[in-house]
Formats: structure tokens, sequence, C-alpha cells
């Protein structure tokens, strides 16, 4: 099987390439622009046989021969989303038409890693995926929110007007090792924040909640998506739901019980309450979250110590 991963040298798509390239069957080729991942996600694999890694942006069209697409590029931290939103509304639109287009042609199936955040500021709670979302068109977050929801569009018309295989992941919040340190997304800057010995900050008014899922599980429901028989969406994520204070705490009681928590201005329409209703992911993939967040916690804590070069006090 010949896989591209679109977005392959982000935090998520790293963990999905090392999981394809376990199985000697598979030759996988990694094709991102660098915007928010970085080659040292994959430099186990560089030079690697079944292995290919391509500059490219996802906004061009790419011409290669594959039988499977995961689609995964777009920025998915809101201060890089924001930081160039006509960009990135390119890249969720003019990128899957794109892939959209080289998997009409070469007859692959694609799965694009849609998001939560096409619920919006969610008035379903939890939300399932029949729940069609309260998002703001003209929001700061549009650009990412409508960006994944005409991505979504797009899927289902090439499916049904052409006969595309498509699958539809949505994915609730997701952090592990290799997340940026200055990804800028919650728990990356706590952790950094209690390594660093800085205040942790909590953005009002802290009773906001969030559903952590640790990458390795995230992946492996990525994976059965793909290679299951439905199309989507369905939600994956985990459905362990923390306010940012409840999480603030748990982060300062495993890492550095000595950190202050800094309350801190909040940015436009952040969602209060988000929690993945995975009924669907049980059901059609056999597939749900193994690890609690007071377990993945310690091993992103390991992570992150070793690149800010902060050993373990006993
Ligand atoms: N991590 C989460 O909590 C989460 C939640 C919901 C959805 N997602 C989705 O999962 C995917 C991966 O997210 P992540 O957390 O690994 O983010 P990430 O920012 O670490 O990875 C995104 C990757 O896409 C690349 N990229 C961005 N724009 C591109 C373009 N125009 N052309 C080619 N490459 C481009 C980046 O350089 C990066 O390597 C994204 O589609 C995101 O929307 C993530
Ligand atoms: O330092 C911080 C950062 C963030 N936060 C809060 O933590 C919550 C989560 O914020 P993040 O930036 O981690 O991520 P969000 O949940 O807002 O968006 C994410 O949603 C799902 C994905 O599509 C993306 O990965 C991202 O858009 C928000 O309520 C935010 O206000 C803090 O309290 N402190």
């Amino acid at each position: 099987m010949r896989i591209l991963v679109t977005g392959g040298a982000g935090f998520i798509g790293s963990h999905l390439v090392d999981k394809l390239m376990e199985n000697e069957k598979n030759e996988v080729i990694v094709a991102d622009n660098y915007f928010t991942g970085s080659k040292d996600n994959l430099k186990k694999w560089i030079g690697h046989p079944r292995f290919e890694l391509i500059r490219h942006d996802v906004t061009e069209p790419l011409l290669i021969e594959v039988d499977q697409i995961y689609h995964l590029a777009c920025p998915a931290s809101p201060i890089f989303y924001k930081y160039n939103p006509v960009k990135t509304i390119k890249t969720n639109v003019i990128g899957t038409l794109n892939m959209l287009g080289l998997a009409k042609r070469v007859g692959a199936r694609i799965l694009l890693t849609s998001t939560s955040e096409v619920y919006g500021d969610p008035l379903i709670h939890p939300q399932p995926e029949t729940y069609w979302g309260n998002v703001n068109p003209i929001g700061v977050r549009s650009c990412y929110d409508e960006g994944k929801r005409v991505a979504e569009t797009l899927m289902f018309d090439y499916h049904r007007q052409h006969g595309i295989q498509i699958r539809i992941a949505r994915i609730f919040n997701t952090y592990g090792p290799r997340m940026n340190i200055d990804d800028g997304r919650v728990v990356s800057n706590f952790i950094a924040q209690a390594l660093r010995g800085e205040p942790l900050t909590v953005q009002k008014p802290g009773t906001q909640t969030r559903s952590f899922c640790y990458v390795s599980d995230m992946v492996d429901g990525l994976i059965r998506l793909m290679e299951g028989e439905n199309t989507g969406p369905v939600n994956i994520g985990n459905p362990g739901e923390f306010t940012m204070l409840e999480l603030a705490e748990t982060v300062k009681e495993l890492i550095n019980p000595e950190i202050e928590i800094k309350m801190v201005e909040n940015t436009p329409d952040d969602p209060r309450q988000r929690k993945p209703d995975i009924s669907k992911a049980k059901e059609l993939l056999g597939w749900e979250p193994k690890v609690k967040l007071r377990d993945g916690l310690p091993l992103m804590e390991e992570d992150f110590r070793s690149r800010l070069g902060v050993p373990k006090r006993n």
C-alpha cells in the first residue's frame, strides 16, 4: 500500500507515520510545507527505503500515485491558524480540493482530519455527529471552523458526484509528545510553563471545558476509520471532560506544586464546553480511548523535559 500523509511533519501526522511505517507492506510519502511541522519529527525515517518526504504546499496540486491519502495538512493551534487566516482557509478549501482531485485521478481512498470546531460553541452537550453546530461565520476562528466545514462538504460532494471513497474524522483536542513547545495550545502551554517555572496562564473564565485525547489513541482511531467501511463523520476523542482550571491544577500537582495559576484574558468566540459523544466510534470502529489524562500528561512531560533540557529532580 502506498500512503500519502499531508501534514505528516506535524504533531499527529508524525505519530501516524510512525504507526504506518511499522507495517512493512506500507510505503509512506509525507507532503508538508513545514509551517507548523518540522523534519525533526520524522528524522528516524529520513533515508528509509519505504519513506519519502516532500516539501509541498497543499494549496498547489500534487501529482503522485498513491492508494490512500491521510489529509491532515492545516495549522491546528488557534494562534497559528489565526496568524494568516486567508492562508488557513485556502489550505482547508483549495488544499482539500487538490487532494480530492488527486484521489479522483488515482482512485485513492481519502481521509480528512476535520475537527470538533465544526460544532463551534456547542449548544448540545456532549456533541454527537448529528449536531450541525453553532459557528460564527465571520469570527476570528471561522477561517479554521468554516474552512473545515467546507472541507467536509467537498469530501461529501466528491463522494456523491464522483464516487470517491471518503472518510471523515472529527478530532477532539489531542495532546502528547512532539507538540511544538510554543504551539500555544493549552496542554503544551501548561507543561512548558510548569517546567520553566512560569505561572500557568488560565484564560478566563477558566470554567470552559475540553476533553483531551492522547495521541496514540487518536492514531489508532484514524487508522481504524481509514481501514473500515464507514465514511463518517465520526467523532474521535476522549470523553473525559475537564475545566481549564482543573487542567491547570492537575498539571501543577503532577509537575510543579509550587507554580502559580494566573488568570488572563481570553480570545473571542472561545467555545465554552466541548465533549465528544463517541457512541458511533465505539459501534462502527470498535474504538475507544485507553489513555487517561493523568497517565498521558507524564509521557508528554518526559518529552518536554528532554527538549527543554530540564531534568527531573528526585
Ligand atoms: N491536535 C488536535 O487537537 C486537533 C484537533 C482537531 C483537528 N485536528 C486536525 O488534525 C490535523 C493535524 O493537527 P496537528 O495537531 O498535528 O497540527 P500541527 O500544526 O502539528 O500539524 C499540521 C501540519 O500541517 C502542515 N501544514 C500546514 N499547512 C500546510 C499546507 N498548506 N501545505 C502543506 N502542509 C501544511 C504543517 O506544517 C504541520 O506539519 C489538522 O488537520 C488539524 O486541523 C487536530
Ligand atoms: O495558555 C492557555 C491556552 C489556552 N487556554 C484555554 O484552553 C482551552 C483550549 O484552547 P486550545 O488553544 O488548546 O484549543 P481549542 O480547544 O480552543 O482549539 C483546538 O480545538 C480543536 C482543534 O481543531 C485544534 O487543535 C484547536 O483549534 C480554551 O478554552 C483556551 O481559552 C488557556 O486557558 N490557557
